[in-house]
């Protein structure tokens, strides 16, 4: 078959020669030998050629030059290394082999199907394959970090500098963080991220902490000392409270700067904290699809130093430092540096140390950081399986597991202010009884100040309350804002529900009840204690829901409210507008308040600091609520004046009113509550306003609600505390105003079981109580403070500026 075309070629050749020797054209002759070149072709591979193909497509499956059935037998398909029949093969050419046609090999430039080695085209076309093959053998990956550890672009150097001892000429400047995906021996997909030093000095780290005693906050700022002493820092540190930040979306969904790196110092408790809502918001953060699913990704990195006490607390070591480590981690930040774990008891301040100059070398040394991290991780499956967990991580340790496969820790129901929190301490210290677990009981100055005949609270004036009959209290002692004026946030627990074990309604009254009868009894020693007043005082009359915290958020609630009616005793309730459903539905109280810290939604955020995102859609909702479902009821707003806060907008507040349509304005100048150290309150004296100022308020409210064609009018005042009532006309009855209540009245309305409304047990507003005349309550002698001046020799104050008050009555 050879023999015959060699033959047929010469011949066509040297008709062709002829051809052209007689004046041919070139361009036919190019054509006859072109035509029988293919015609030669056909003919040779012809009935071999597919299974040629197929085979060609077997080897690129395999590697090259050890495939020893192409080795041994191939002859046309493409043979490889060795092979030598194969090197001078037509068919198949292989190392070296300058001419092969089809499935060149090593150095074989020419190559066009099937090849192998450094054929550059050859290794383009089969790039996909390739990576098959190294799956199939689960070859080992290089990491590359080359191109992570040059110097970022900035201004700590002029030259770009490899920082990497394994950086090669392949490495892609500026480029800082680097994600290779390697198939670890476990068969589970990993990642490795690296950082440089350089990021890592040039961020701006924040010291972020959580303390309820002190410890963690001594240690932050410890860590944060030290960080500051890094000459190569670019940035100085900043050290923050979590407690001070309004919202942890801003540090942990968004980041504050671009090049923020977190060292989070915190405590670990097993009792109820403000540290669980900071858990619990990551916790959502993790597992809301609204989310992006690794928000802190923006983050340089982060670490955690956890305290605790191992001694006392073996199994829930430092829990919640982990549990804040995992959760940050699934969020995506990078853990730079190994959680922290501190036993207060035995030498912890050294062992904080220990970790900080760690850390603080860290930060400097240019070595790789490999963070590495199981993407499986994700699923709660996973985390059940302890799958989740790396070995920085630790997270399969904390707490058990839960019946719905989260941690135990966060699973138990736990009280919501155990006897053993600081919380409780902190609440008994000052005077208050703790019922059952979220109750609380105290008995107000002015409870006190009206048995011994000084003067009675601002709710005498404005609406008839008997102080001394008065018990201060409330069915829950968390809250879902953390208001500035509040001089109990930074210790009390916050949530958006309710999350703790529940007491029962009688229980909590009972002992309520005992609770504060035994601190009337306290009294009987005091000088000036009026016996009649003492007598009765045994008699509660009326109930202030409020206190600290959110009563409505208390389950039983509505039960709560029917036992105190049933003994007699009047509900003013004040709810923080953050709960319409729970507000909706609230039975017959003798006066329903809403709170309304600031009239637009900035200014509620900064006042109030509420947990819910939506907060505003929510007062608004409970706005409406109280002008339709609750429309039935005695209805108040109350306004606490900050300075600098929410003293600015009277047209906006006036919108807030027309929205609510409320019988009542009460108007009160915030009270200062000590320092802002410590307890997150950011308010100063400055920030408090005087009387004046507050008039000065309502006068201009009042003007703007009545420019609208709004009925209200100011009614009564209690100077002393700078407290004003602003009411709507219809109490205003022949001329005279109609805001105190007849209580007697409303128990007679309430056990009838007949429909009422408000208007049905008025009672007319002494004179001494109404606007102008000052509403200190007869009957009492007014006591001035030594240091103080007689402005007025009447029995009226005018301010309450100089001196510091205690806590917001209620
Ligand atoms: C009531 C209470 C509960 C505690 N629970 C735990 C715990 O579950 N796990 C732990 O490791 N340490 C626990 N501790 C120890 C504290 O975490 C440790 O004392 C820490 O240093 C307190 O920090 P702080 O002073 O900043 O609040 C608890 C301490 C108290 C008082
Ligand atoms: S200030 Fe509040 S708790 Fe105190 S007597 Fe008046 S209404 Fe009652």
């Amino acid at each position: 078959m050879d023999g015959f075309r060699v033959a047929g070629a010469l011949v066509v050749g040297a008709l062709t020669a002829a051809y052209l020797y007689f004046g041919g054209r070139f361009s036919i002759a190019l054509v006859i030998i072109v035509g029988y070149g293919i015609y030669c072709n056909e003919a040779s591979g012809g009935s071999q050629d597919s299974q040629e193909k197929l085979d060609l497509n077997k080897q690129q499956k395999k590697p090259c030059c050890s495939d020893k059935k192409i080795a041994d037998g191939g002859k046309k398909t493409g043979g490889c290394c060795s092979d030598k029949k194969n090197g001078g093969g037509k068919g198949g050419g292989c190392c070296s082999s300058k001419g092969g046609k089809k499935g060149g090999c090593c150095s074989s430039k020419g190559g066009k199907k099937g090849g192998c080695c450094s054929s550059k085209k050859n290794i383009g076309d089969n790039e996909n394959t390739a990576t098959e093959v190294e799956k199939a053998v689960n070859y080992p990956v290089t990491v590359d970090f080359t191109e992570v550890f040059r110097k970022p672009t900035k201004k700590r150097s002029s030259t770009p500098k490899v920082f990497s001892k394994n950086s090669s000429s392949n490495s892609r400047v500026g480029k800082k963080l680097s994600v290779s995906k390697k198939i670890g021996p476990d068969g589970l997909i990993k990642s490795a991220l690296t950082i440089s030093n350089e990021t890592l000095l040039s961020s701006q780290i924040y010291v972020l902490y959580s303390s309820l005693q002190g410890a963690a906050s001594k240690a932050a700022k410890s860590v944060y000392d030290k960080l500051k002493e890094l000459d190569e820092l670019t940035n100085e540190p900043k050290l923050l409270n979590l407690d001070d930040l309004s919202d942890f979306d801003d540090y942990f969904i968004n980041v504050p700067v671009e090049n923020a790196l977190y060292v989070l110092v915190l405590p670990s408790y097993d009792i109820d904290c403000p540290l669980d809502y900071f858990l619990q918001t990551l916790e959502e953060n993790a597992n809301d699809f609204r989310v992006d699913s690794f928000p802190l990704r923006k983050l340089v990195g982060y670490t955690v130093l956890g305290l605790g006490d191992s001694e006392s607390w073996p199994e829930k070591f430092c829990y919640q430092a982990k549990r804040a480590d995992h959760w940050i981690s699934r969020l995506g930040g990078r853990r730079i540096f190994p959680l922290g774990k501190v036993c207060m008891k035995t030498g912890g301040s050294a062992k904080i140390d220990e970790w900080t100059s760690l850390l603080a070398e860290t930060l400097k040394d240019d070595e790789p950081i490999i963070y590495e991290y199981d993407e499986n991780a994700d699923s709660e499956e996973d985390e059940e399986e302890g799958n989740g967990s790396d070995e920085l991580g630790d997270v399969e340790d904390i707490g058990g597991k839960g019946s719905n496969g989260k941690f135990s820790g966060a699973d138990e129901i736990k009280q919501m202010v155990a006897k053993d929190s600081p919380t409780y301490k902190n609440l008994t210290k000052q005077g208050y009884k703790v019922i059952g677990s979220h109750s609380g009981v105290k008995i107000c100055r002015w409870t006190k100040n009206e048995l011994r005949g000084k003067g009675s609270c601002y709710k005498k004036s404005l609406f008839n309350i008997a102080s001394s009959r008065c018990m201060e209290l409330t069915p829950s002692l968390a809250c879902s804002s953390k208001c500035v004026f509040c001089w109990r946030h930074g210790t009390n627990p916050v949530s958006k529900n309710w999350r703790w074990e529940v007491d029962e309604p009688e229980y909590i009254l009972e002992n309520a009840l005992k609770g504060h009868y035994s601190m009337i009894k306290q009294m009987r020693g005091v000088p000036g204690v009026i016996a009649e007043r003492f007598a009765k005082a045994f008699e509660v009359r009326h109930c202030a829901l409020s206190l600290v915290g959110e009563p409505i958020l208390y389950p039983h609630i509505n039960k709560f409210i029917q036992l105190l009616h049933q003994k007699g005793i009047t509900s003013f309730l004040v709810c923080n507008a953050q709960h319409p459903e729970a507000l909706r539905n609230i039975v017959k109280v003798t006066q329903l308040y809403v709170s309304i810290d600031a009239p637009t939604k900035t200014e509620l955020k900064k006042v109030d600091r509420p947990l819910y995102k939506d907060f505003w859609e929510r007062m608004v909702e409970c706005l409406e609520i109280l002008k339709t479902v609750q429309n039935h009821q005695r209805t108040v707003f109350r306004l606490t004046l900050v300075k600098g806060f929410n003293m600015g907008d009277v047209s906006a507040y006036a919108d807030l009113v027309q929205r609510g349509l409320p019988g009542f304005i009460e108007v009160k100048g915030a009270t200062f509550s000590g320092s802002s150290d410590g307890n997150g309150n950011p308010l100063t004296m400055q920030n408090i306003p005087f009387y004046e100022e507050c008039v000065k308020f309502v006068k201009a409210f009042t003007t703007e609600l009545q420019r609208r064609g709004l009925h209200y009018d100011l009614a009564a005042e209690h100077a002393h505390s700078n407290c004003l009532l602003i009411a709507d006309t219809k109490f205003k009855i022949n001329g005279e105003w109609h805001t105190h209540i007849d209580f007697d009245k409303f128990f007679v309305l309430l056990n009838s079981g007949k429909d009422f409304t408000y208007m049905d047990y008025l009672e007319k507003t002494p004179e001494w109580a109404l606007f102008g005349n000052g509403g200190f309550a007869p009957g009492n002698t007014r006591v001035y403070r030594k240091d103080k001046k007689k402005q007025n020799k009447e029995n009226q104050e005018t301010t309450t500026r100089e001196t510091p008050l205690p806590p917001i009555p209620a």
